[in-house]
């Protein structure tokens, strides 16, 4: 069974107040783009895990685990467990997004789990775990997996797993740098919280983050340029805190004509928007040149997300 499984850019991150379970109330626009991980699932006598760089990918899988840490493992213990199954799968990853990139990666891997799992081992003709559940099941798992099920473009509350699917119009055009080395997502919150205090405000006090409308009427008349001005993501400055020299990939994406730029998610991958298919490719190139990346990639979004192929 092989699912493939797409990464995300948080189009608008809002880090709102820290909660007593150390987890931050977010409001989070996601958008599932072309870039996606492979997981094949067979059943197996003993549990076990082989990780690999896609076919044409430069992703270093040093730092994955092939063990039973693996994200992807423990949504196949998780689903065996839900269905009261005594069974073992082993799982194969084929990775084509960036590891610890702020994309996604791993809760991909686990959505993808989940849903090839759920088809392997709930055969009967009314399965128990439809895509519903999987979608709950997944915030279990970590809070990014509900919509590495659900993909398109969804608005994330709560710890970013509530969510609702968002209205958009037409196919946005991306560019995204990765950097070498990742940046550790909880770290990125801690910066968050630290900048924060700062200023003066404790990071249980923070406002309540709010979505923003001029990025909902973007997305709903398909305006590229009005999303790319729209693009936020609070957690960016923590990043750059951490990771100075993204401030020059941002800028050369700026200078390279690109319609909106931010750090994705908790970094350190770098998303541009270009205004249609043809500005991307252009820009894609120069930024490449530009020799700011470790690796330049293009995608499309909004794409569906794990997917039976
Ligand atoms: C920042 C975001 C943006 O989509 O993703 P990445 O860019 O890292 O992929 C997410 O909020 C990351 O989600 P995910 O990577 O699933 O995080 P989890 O495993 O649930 O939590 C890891 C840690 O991140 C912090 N965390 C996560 C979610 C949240 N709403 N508040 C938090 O403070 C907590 O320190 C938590 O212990
Ligand atoms: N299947 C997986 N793929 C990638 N990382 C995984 C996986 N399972 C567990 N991890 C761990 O999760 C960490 C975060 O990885 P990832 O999800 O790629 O990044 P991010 O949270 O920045 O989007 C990695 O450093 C790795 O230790």
């Amino acid at each position: 069974m092989t699912v493939r499984v797409p990464a995300k850019v948080n189009l608008q991150l809002g880090v709102g107040p820290i909660r007593d379970d150390g987890y931050h109330d977010l409001v989070n626009v996601f958008h599932a783009v072309s870039l996606f991980d492979e997981v094949t699932v067979e059943p197996a006598a003993a549990p076990e895990v082989r990780v690999q760089a896609a076919p044409y990918s430069r992703v270093s899988v040093a730092d994955v685990p092939a063990d039973q840490d693996n994200l992807a493992a423990r949504a196949a213990r998780l689903v065996a467990g839900r269905l009261g199954v005594d069974a073992h799968a082993a799982i194969r990853i084929r990775k084509a997004i960036p590891v610890a990139g702020g994309m996604a990666g791993g809760s991909a891997d686990a959505a993808a789990a989940l849903v090839a799992c759920a088809r392997l081992w709930d055969d009967r003709d009314e399965p128990v775990l439809d895509r519903a559940s999987l979608v709950e099941l997944g915030a279990e798992l970590g809070s990014d997996v509900p919509f590495a099920v659900l993909g398109g473009t969804a608005v994330g509350v709560g710890r970013g797993e509530r969510l609702t699917p968002a209205l958009t119009r037409g196919t946005f055009h991306w560019v995204f740098a990765t950097a070498d080395g990742g940046l550790s997502t909880p770290a990125v919150y801690a910066e968050c919280d630290r900048l924060r205090a700062e200023e003066g405000t404790e990071a249980g006090g923070a406002p309540a983050a709010r979505v923003s409308e001029p990025l909902m009427t973007a997305l709903a008349t398909g305006d590229a340029k009005g999303l790319g001005a729209a693009l936020a993501n609070d957690l960016q400055p923590a990043a750059l805190a951490l990771r100075p020299s993204l401030g020059r990939v941002l800028d050369a994406g700026r200078e390279l004509g690109a319609v909106g730029a931010l750090v994705s998610g908790s970094g350190p991958t770098c998303a541009f928007l270009a205004e249609d298919e043809e500005d991307a490719a252009d820009l894609a190139e120069a930024l490449d040149g530009a020799g700011v990346a470790a690796q330049v990639l293009r995608a499309y979004g909004p794409v569906p997300g794990a997917t039976v192929v």
